[in-house]
């Protein structure tokens, strides 16, 4: 992973110190999204937020990558810590044309884990090195991890950067990606409250 720049974004959700960085071994560039103060008393937050053209570009409500990682900038501007926006994450990492092909499949009935399968595609082909690598670059060794997947938090794990705490992301239910989300918690271990959240992602 190389460092290439870092300049100031002010955003809607406020001012981000944004460092780019370019995988060599995958030619994918990532953003790492700063505010606040990384050494605080706590570990920052960090949100891995795997790319999602359709959710967060234009605004698909099949899933709720979008307001996640609207939810995501704002919390980080107001405690402190990183948005990691992760190229290369896009559709679990199998690729944007492959997700389309994989919603193309939903079309005809496959939930959003068995059309990948069916595809011959693996169900989550992401990888966390070049998170970590990021996350060292930044000198972060513990984190409060803003996810609902339980595996992105063992992913760090593994590379052996603390978990401290995982903080849910529970946002962006909507009556089009109900059935999706609650195919997420049950085949695929997310922890998330699909019943319990009305359509404009807001617990009832
Ligand atoms: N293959 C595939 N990818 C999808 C589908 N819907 C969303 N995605 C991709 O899923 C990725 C986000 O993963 P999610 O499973 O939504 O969530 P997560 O990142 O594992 O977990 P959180 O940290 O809780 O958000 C993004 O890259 C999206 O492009 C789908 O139906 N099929
Ligand atoms: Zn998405």
């Amino acid at each position: 992973m190389r460092f290439e720049v870092e300049t100031t974004i002010p955003t809607a959700h406020g001012t981000f110190r944004v460092r780019a960085y370019t995988d060599l071994e995958h030619g994918s560039e990532h953003l790492a999204l700063i505010a606040g103060d990384l050494r605080g008393a706590l570990p920052p937050l960090v949100r891995l937020h795997s790319e999602c053209l359709t959710g967060e570009a234009l605004g698909s409500l099949k899933c709720e990558c979008g307001p996640q990682l609207q939810a995501a900038m704002d919390a980080v501007a107001v405690s402190g810590g990183v948005v990691l926006y992760l190229r290369g994450h896009e559709g679990r990492g199998i690729g944007l044309v492959n997700k389309l092909r994989a919603y193309r499949l939903q079309e005809d009935g496959f939930d959003t884990l068995d059309a990948n399968l069916q595809l011959g595609l693996p169900a989550d082909a992401r990888e966390y090195d070049g998170a970590v690598a990021m996350l060292r670059d930044l000198g972060i060794e513990s984190v409060r991890l803003l996810t609902n997947n339980p595996l992105k938090a063992q992913a760090l794990i593994d590379h052996g950067i603390t978990v401290a705490e995982r903080v849910p992301l529970e946002v962006g239910v909507n009556s089009v990606n109900r059935d999706y989300l609650r195919t997420k918690a049950e085949r695929m271990g997310h922890l998330l409250h699909v019943d319990e959240q009305d359509a404009s992602g807001h617990d009832q």
